[in-house]
């Protein structure tokens, strides 16, 4: 299999998470965390940085890494190498990007219907600032056949 490396970065306060309606390609109509694909000569963190910033418009000093997720499509050889951060503190305002819209959601009324199905499964723990590691696999975009997740020491 090959992998593609990704980032996802959610930004996380006491009372709110941000998440962003993706506004075309792949993801398009849901809620998600802020992230895409690494750059030639990047670190996974320096990309999540980046990321964040191009579709939301804030930046971050430091990201926590508290996950990674492999997925895996039934038909398909590459997997979605998914590196996962958590941010506490930012700077600037949430601001619409092509890709993005971005809303703050309280931590009780996340949109889980409108998000990727794997979201419910490893989400609450990222918000219990636990670390994991995680598989899944997907037939089509909407089905989990199994997955395994562990809550890991260090990513
Ligand atoms: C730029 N990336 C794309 C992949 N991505 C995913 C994927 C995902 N599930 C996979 C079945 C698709 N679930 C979340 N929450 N994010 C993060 C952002």
């Amino acid at each position: 299999f090959t992998s593609k490396l990704l980032t996802l970065v959610l930004v996380v306060q006491p009372e709110r998470i941000l998440l962003g309606m993706k506004k075309r390609g792949f993801g398009a109509g849901l809620w998600n965390g802020f992230g895409g694909k690494l750059q030639e000569g990047e670190t996974i963190e320096e990309a999540a940085k980046r990321e964040l910033w191009e579709e939301s418009g804030l930046t971050v000093g430091a990201l926590q890494k508290i996950g990674n997720i492999k997925f895996e499509f039934v038909g398909s050889t590459e997997l979605l190498d998914v590196h996962i951060f958590r941010a506490d503190e930012f700077k600037g305002e949430p601001t619409e990007s092509e890709e993005m819209r971005p809303e703050w959601f309280s931590l009780d009324k996340i949109p889980y219907d409108s998000m990727w199905p794997d979201d419910y499964i490893w989400l609450p723990l990222l918000l219990q600032k636990k670390k994991f590691l995680a598989y899944f696999k997907f037939e089509g975009h909407d089905k989990i056949v199994d997955y395994t997740l562990e809550e890991v020491e260090d990513i």
